[in-house]
């Protein structure tokens, strides 16, 4: 049977991008891709790269206080939400133009549409066309989730926070994990008075020594923090948008961002209608190799609910490619994968927390905490936490959990020590680098606790 090409790819993001580039570039197949929204997708447009910019734009008055106290006469003025939002725009343009070329460049016919499954081996686009492929690799992402109350029409999601207008004086976000606690410090940083509702304890499942010590200095720079909370209702008046919470109180807001977690983008594709096994919360079902039950069917990325990182779709996509379409056949690894949270202070974490490897098995535990050189030589309050969870039968590090300034940098390569299988006691045998934040890491020498 013949198709009109080996791989149709529906959706231009992280992960479907990366499997059209290589299946295409490096395997030579004939593949296609559908996206209807911008080339590069959450990541890049409405995550990771605009949030990043916004993290650096917010930290700057601290920057520039912390120069004022090594000796520079430096002023802080007002911040321009308008020229920094012309500047992200024409970025973000600019990294999407990147990723067009990438696509065309490796021979990848791009359909700026919606797509959706007609067949297991038919798509169909938005202007009516239907193709044919050998393979559908469906890299649709996830969506926000707001979950429904009286007034839901007056909140934003990360999708719109990009795109605001003006910078609100007082905010209200709702959630608390990675992208709720994120925005709250972001917008704080940028002067917005900004409020956290949570139904439960913010970043939930992180390291509790971690998260309690970020969530205490989130608190103590301002942000109005209140945990077992949850809407009831929105009203839109001349003074704002008024909340009303669960037990009573009332609030009234500028804006309302609405950080309640993110679903994946399956509705109406048509998959079930294909006889695709979904998930109760939309979820693509795959195995090991990202196939579904359909076998001419393959997902990857956040529509499968795995790991919700870029990285993580990526290598999805890659290995995904390189075994339909390549000699090696191989599995995504999903094993100690590290992630940051970009708060103030900022959050590095790889493997196991305290309270999840201690139901696994006997641990030792290493905490250094302590300012920083470099703020406390500035009168700054910051403190930084090291902490690493050792497995006391095979003295593997099981656990690394840093908060501190880029973090994020650190805890990639402490990474790569543990996905080596690094005990505690090579990480001992490792000279310090040193006056650094990072040498804690290999100079822990007792535990503080036994678990
Ligand atoms: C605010 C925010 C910040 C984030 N920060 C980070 C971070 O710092 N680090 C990190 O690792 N991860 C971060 N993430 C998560 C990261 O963005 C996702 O894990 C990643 O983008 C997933 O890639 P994906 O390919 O699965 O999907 P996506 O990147 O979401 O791409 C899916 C694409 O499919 C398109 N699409 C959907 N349906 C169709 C259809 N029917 N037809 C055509 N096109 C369609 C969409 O328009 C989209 O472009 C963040 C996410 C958010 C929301
Ligand atoms: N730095 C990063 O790597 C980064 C940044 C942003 C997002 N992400 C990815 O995107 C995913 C989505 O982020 P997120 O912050 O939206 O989700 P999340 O799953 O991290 O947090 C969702 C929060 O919403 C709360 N919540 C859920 N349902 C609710 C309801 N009905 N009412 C009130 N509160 C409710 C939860 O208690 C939780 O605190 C993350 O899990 C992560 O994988 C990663």
């Amino acid at each position: 049977m013949s198709f009109d090409y080996d791989l149709f790819v529906i959706g231009g993001g992280s992960g479907g991008v990366r499997a059209a580039r290589i299946a295409a570039a490096e395997h030579g197949a004939k593949v296609a891709l559908a996206e209807e929204y911008r080339m590069g997708g959450t990541c890049v447009i409405r995550g990771c790269v605009p949030k990043k910019l916004m993290v650096f734009a917010s930290s700057m008055p601290k920057a520039v206080e912390e120069a004022r106290a090594y000796g520079w006469q430096a002023e802080l003025g007002a911040f321009d939400w308008t020229g920094f939002r012309t500047k992200l725009d024409a970025e973000l343009d600019r990294l999407e133009a990147i990723y067009r070329r990438g696509q065309s460049g490796a021979g990848v016919t791009v359909f700026d549409q919606r797509a959706t499954v007609a067949s297991p081996h038919e798509v169909r686009l938005a202007d009516g066309q239907v193709v044919s492929a050998k393979h559908i690799l469906i890299a649709t992402g996830g969506t926000p989730f707001v979950p429904d109350f009286d007034g839901r029409e007056h909140v934003m999601t990360s999708n719109e926070i990009f795109k605001m207008e003006a910078l609100p004086k007082r905010i209200l976000i709702v959630g608390g994990g990675y992208i709720a606690c994120e925005f709250a410090c972001i917008l704080e940083g940028l002067g917005t008075g900004v409020t956290l509702w949570n139904r439960s304890p913010l970043l939930r499942g992180f390291d509790a020594e971690c998260r309690d010590l970020i969530v205490e200095k989130m608190a103590a720079r301002g942000i109005a923090i209140h945990t077992g909370l949850v809407v009831q209702h929105i009203r839109k008046s001349e003074a704002g948008l008024v909340v009303t919470a669960g037990d009573g109180r009332s609030e009234t807001f500028d804006a309302v961002l609405y950080a309640t977690g993110r679903v994946p983008n399956t509705a109406g594709l048509g998959l079930a209608e294909a006889g695709v096994t979904l998930a109760p919360n939309g979820a693509v079902t795959v195995d090991d190799w990202s196939q579904t039950n359909v076998p001419s069917i393959y997902a990857v990325g956040d529509v499968t609910d795995r790991i919700a990182l870029t990285p993580v779709a990526i290598r999805e996509g890659h290995a995904f490619a390189d075994t339909v379409f390549g000699a090696t056949p191989r599995q995504a690894d999903h094993e100690l994968v590290a992630s940051a949270v970009f708060t103030r202070p900022e959050f590095g974490t790889c493997g196991l927390s305290e309270e999840a490897a201690r139901e696994i098995e006997p641990v030792e535990i290493y905490v250094s905490a302590f300012r920083p050189m470099r703020s406390a030589f500035a009168g700054g309050d910051e403190k930084v936490l090291m902490k690493l969870v050792v497995s006391k039968a095979t003295r593997r590090v099981l656990g690394c959990h840093i908060v501190a300034p880029e973090a994020g940098e650190m805890i990639q390569l402490a990474a790569i020590a543990m996905k080596m299988g690094a005990t505690k006691e090579q990480f001992d045998a490792t000279c310090a680098v040193h006056p650094t934040m990072a040498e804690e890491l290999v100079t822990m020498r007792k535990p503080v606790r036994h678990a």
